[in-house]
C-alpha cells in the first residue's frame, strides 16, 4: 500500500496509509465502526479503487467478509464443491473446522458461526498466498476463534501474507497493528 486514500461517496475516510507485507508477516487494521477497515480490504483486493495511491500484490488473494461466496440455495458440501472445481483438490479438514456433519444443510441455514467457518473452509481450498479477513472472529464460539487464530499463525508460518480487518483482538504472535483512524484526513 503506497500513500493510499480511500473515498466512499462524498467522503474521505483515510488518506496517507503506506504499508509493506512480506512473505510470512501479518498486519491487524482497528479502528472504530465506519473508519473504513472493510473499504481498505476491499482496495487491497482489487475490488475497489484507491482515491489516491496504489496497491501491489504479489500471488493469489483470498478475501473473507462477512458474505460467504456460497451459493445459499445448495447444501453446503455442494457449496464447497462449486469451488474445488475452480480452486483444485487440496484436502481441508472439514472435521476440525466443526464441519463435517453439516454437509447437507443447505447454506441458507447456517448459523453466523458456521458459515464463517464454511468461508474459512474455501480459504482453504484455496491456497492463496494473501488471506484478506474482514472480522474474522464475528459470530465464532471460543473454540472456533482459536482455531482460526492457529490457521492464520500457519498459514503465515507457510511464508503467508496476512492482513486483518477489526476492532477485535486476535492472538497473532509478531502482528503488527495500524489504527486507521491514525490515517483520518
Ligand atoms: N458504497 C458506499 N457509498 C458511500 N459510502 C459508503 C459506501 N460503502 C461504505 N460507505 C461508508 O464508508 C464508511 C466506511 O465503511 P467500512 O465498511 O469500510 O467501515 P468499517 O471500518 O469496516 O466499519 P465496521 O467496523 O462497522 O465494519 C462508512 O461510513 C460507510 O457508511
Amino acid at each position: 500500500m503506497h500513500d493510499l486514500a480511500c473515498r466512499r461517496g462524498d467522503r474521505v475516510l483515510f488518506r496517507g496509509l503506506s504499508f509493506a507485507l512480506n512473505a510470512g508477516e501479518a498486519l491487524q487494521v482497528t479502528g472504530t465502526n465506519g473508519t473504513g477497515k472493510s473499504s481498505l480490504l476491499r482496495l487491497v483486493a482489487g475490488l475497489a479503487r484507491p482515491f489516491a495511491g496504489s496497491v501491489a500484490r504479489h500471488g493469489a488473494v483470498g478475501l473473507v467478509d462477512e458474505r460467504p461466496a456460497l451459493d445459499p440455495e445448495l447444501p453446503l458440501e455442494r457449496a464447497l464443491a462449486f469451488w474445488r472445481g475452480l480452486d483444485g483438490r487440496t484436502p481441508v479438514d472439514l472435521d476440525a473446522l466443526g464441519l463435517a456433519d453439516l454437509l447437507d444443510v443447505p447454506v441458507r441455514y447456517l448459523s453466523t458461526g458456521q458459515r464463517k467457518r464454511a468461508a474459512m473452509a474455501r480459504l482453504l481450498g484455496q491456497r492463496a498466498e494473501v488471506w484478506l479477513l474482514d472480522e474474522p472472529l464475528n459470530g465464532l464460539d471460543v473454540h472456533a476463534a482459536a482455531l482460526v487464530e492457529r490457521l492464520a499463525a500457519a498459514h503465515c508460518r507457510e511464508g503467508g501474507v496476512l492482513l486483518i480487518a477489526s476492532h477485535q483482538p486476535f492472538a497473532l504472535a509478531g502482528m503488527r497493528e495500524v489504527a486507521l483512524a491514525d490515517f483520518a484526513p
